[in-house]
């Protein structure tokens, strides 16, 4: 089993939260906006605490407010590709990519299947957003993460690029050497790219 999760925690004056347990592959999230989606994720990466429950992933406890355990972001080996990309702006992409890596051998391979290579010298702030976002899942999959998240990682795309980040995404779930839960409001990219579909609040 991949992810094992049952969490709460408050949120202003409300309360978000899930619980559910998936295996393997791409878990695709939906729920309406304000439902708690990037709240999850948060709570995933150890950026927010919640305030019960626990979070596994392949059987490793990240959270779990019973035991005691809070592991610290960097000691959860998440690779997180935030809604906004978040790339460095005083580094340039290729040294953006390699941020976190713990080799650079795979950083042609990465490049090719988000077809950034173009890219490699130029600084983020000469990138588009479609762009931004690719650079920053290169990033998110050099790291050798234990899991991915993707909060919304197609949506600030054109419908050309849109389709190409949503082949390449297929191709990192295909090979399914690591776990994926992504964020989506778009009904037809979670039907074609998800294992399967979790639904958040409500
Ligand atoms: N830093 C914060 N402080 C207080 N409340 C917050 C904070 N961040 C989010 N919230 C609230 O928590 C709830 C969940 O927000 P969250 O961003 O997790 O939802 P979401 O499902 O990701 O939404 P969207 O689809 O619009 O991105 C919302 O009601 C939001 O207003």
């Amino acid at each position: 089993m991949s992810f094992d999760v049952d969490v709460t925690a408050r949120r202003g004056a409300g309360e978000v939260g899930a619980c559910f347990t998936t295996g393997d592959g791409l878990t695709v999230l939906v729920g309406a906006s304000g439902a708690g989606k990037t709240s999850l994720l948060d709570m995933i990466a150890g950026l927010l605490r919640p305030a019960r429950g626990h979070i596994r992933v392949g059987g490793r406890a990240l959270f779990d407010a019973d035991a005691g355990i809070d592991l610290p972001p960097e000691r959860r080996n998440v690779g997180y590709v935030f809604q906004d990309a978040r790339l460095f702006p005083h580094r340039r992409v290729r040294a953006n990519l390699l941020y976190g890596a713990s080799d650079d051998r795979r950083l042609d391979d990465v490049a090719r299947v988000l077809d950034i290579a173009a890219l490699l010298d130029r600084w983020p702030r000469s990138l588009s957003g479609g762009e931004a976002r690719r650079v920053a899942i290169g990033r998110a999959l050099l790291s050798d993460p234990a899991l991915l998240l993707l909060d919304e990682p197609l949506s600030s795309l054109d419908p050309a690029r849109r389709e190409e980040a949503m082949r390449a995404i297929a191709r990192v779930r295909d090979a399914r050497a690591v776990p994926i839960l992504m964020v989506t409001h778009d009904r037809a990219e979670a039907e074609r790219l998800g294992d399967r579909i979790i639904p958040i609040g409500g």
